[in-house]
């Protein structure tokens, strides 16, 4: 086998200890082969590495999963502030997505996925449209990523409306395996309010029949909750349940404005809930109750949202927001503690898109990021998973392996010239504006 041993560093295991320890990775397989002491990796592998990667000083975790981005968005960075979400994506939002080209969600993909690569993210959850270009990135860039087509029918006469929902099908049909398996698919209707009912029963009818989960924004803001109570006397889990929408492998982003019922069906149902505290706090949106989620048993992950509602894809940031505002939430200063959200961002999120990764163990992908524990803002370390949810950040990463390949060495991307769609992105944005500006 090609034999990746990530040598000298401290591992951050599945039960949340954390030990001195080599890990060895089987890049022909992309998966762990060991992790055990230094003395023991090569004999437990029967081989000497054919590359080491330093983790001195340094702590390995699972690479990090962003639970829920639209992450062409990151053109639309700074472009948008200080607004609630209706009239953010109304006024400012929609009206700039009009004019994105195939190539510009590229673009803004690629800048993404540098960005992820740079802060230890290796998988994420994308809702966006041109899929087949953020599929070619996500390929291209080594990433993970269970990926769909937002669907919105509002506004739209039924043929329009309808050929979105089949377009919403055919790419989670299409793409679903591709990029050797790393990229899988989910039918995703933007929300419960901008999908009208019967797109929403007869896609997720299909969806159900393709055997692809379903991902949609729900109970984000009290006005998107309270049009559902008043029009329908349910509220929005129970109306996604008479969808069918809340099965084991559907996840659900924000869940802010959830009632005890609503947690205890999500519960029930094994539906994920992908939290993400920095988009709630920009937008207002509100607190989601992450300790009462938590412990009705609830799968949760976090994400960033897209970056104009962030503003970055950084999910050290997420992890960070995520306690903080956890506490708050709950008036309790125990609520929502560093292993919570270290777990969030790792095993949950994993488990909520159902992706490989999440954990280092034997067995499991190779997917995982090496954090630097020697800077001045993380010393003394004292305790490494406070570290990680407190006080490091995306920039500590100092390595980052998905599936056993090395996608940045030394701070240093690999798999695309992070130059260059620096400079695309930043020309595709500028352009962009331009373009909403003149059709104003
Ligand atoms: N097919 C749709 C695209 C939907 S993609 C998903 C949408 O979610 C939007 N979005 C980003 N952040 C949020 C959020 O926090 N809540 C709801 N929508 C969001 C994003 O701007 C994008 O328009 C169309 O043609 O308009
Ligand atoms: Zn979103």
């Amino acid at each position: 086998m090609d034999y990746l041993r990530v040598a000298g560093g401290r591992v951050l295991r599945p039960d949340g200890r954390v030990e001195r320890a080599d890990v060895a990775v089987d890049r022909d397989e992309g998966t762990i082969r060991a992790v055990g002491p230094p003395d023991e990796v090569d004999d437990a592998v029967g081989a000497t590495a054919d590359e080491t990667l330093d983790a001195s000083d340094s702590l390995v975790i699972p690479g990090l999963v962003n639970a829920h981005t639209h992450v062409a968005m990151t053109l639309l960075r700074g472009y948008a502030d200080d607004k609630p979400l209706d009239p953010w994506l109304r006024e400012d939002i929609w009206p700039a997505e009009a004019e994105l080209t195939p190539d510009d969600v590229e673009a803004g993909a690629a800048l993404g996925a540098v960005e992820m690569i740079r802060s230890g993210t290796t998988a994420f959850a994308d809702m966006y449209f041109e899929t087949d270009r953020v599929a070619d990135v996500v390929d291209r860039a080594g990433l993970r990523a269970r990926l769909g087509h937002g669907v919105v029918t509002v506004g739209k006469d039924d043929a329009d409306a309808r050929a979105d929902v089949e377009e919403g099908l055919a790419v989670a049909r299409d793409l679903d395996g591709a990029a050797d398996g790393r990229i899988r698919t989910a039918f995703m209707p933007h929300s419960l309010t901008t999908v009208g009912e019967e797109y929403l029963r007869e896609g997720v009818a299909e969806a159900r029949e393709a055997d692809v989960p379903v991902h949609l924004h729900a109970n984000e803001t009290t006005d998107e909750v309270d049009p559902i109570v008043d029009e329908r006397g349910e509220r929005p889990i129970a109306y996604a349940e008479s969808l069918d929408a809340l099965g084991p492998d559907d996840f659900f982003a924000h869940g802010v404005h959830v009632d005890e019922g609503e947690v205890d069906r999500l519960a029930e149902a094994g539906t994920a809930v992908v939290h993400c505290p920095a988009s709630n706090m920009k937008l207002a949106s509100g607190m989601a109750p992450v300790q009462r989620l938590r412990e009705a048993g609830v799968t949760v992950a976090l994400g960033t949202d897209g970056a104009a509602s962030n503003n970055d894809l950084d999910v050290f940031d997420e992890m960070r927001d995520a306690a903080m505002i956890g506490k708050l939430a709950a008036d309790d200063a125990s609520a929502v503690p560093a292993e919570a959200v270290v777990e969030m961002a790792t095993a949950g999120g994993a488990d909520a898109l159902n992706l490989p990764g999440g954990r280092i163990e034997a067995g499991a992908a190779a997917d995982l990021a090496v954090v630097g524990l020697d800077a001045p803002h993380l010393t003394p370390v004292h305790d490494p998973v406070s570290h990680l949810a407190y006080a490091a950040r995306g920039g500590d990463v100092r390595h980052t392996v998905c599936d056993g390949e090395i996608l940045m060495r030394d701070r240093e991307v690999l798999t695309l010239d992070a130059e260059a769609v620096q400079e695309r992105a930043a020309e595709a944005a500028a352009d962009l504006v331009d373009r909403v500006d003149a059709a104003e």
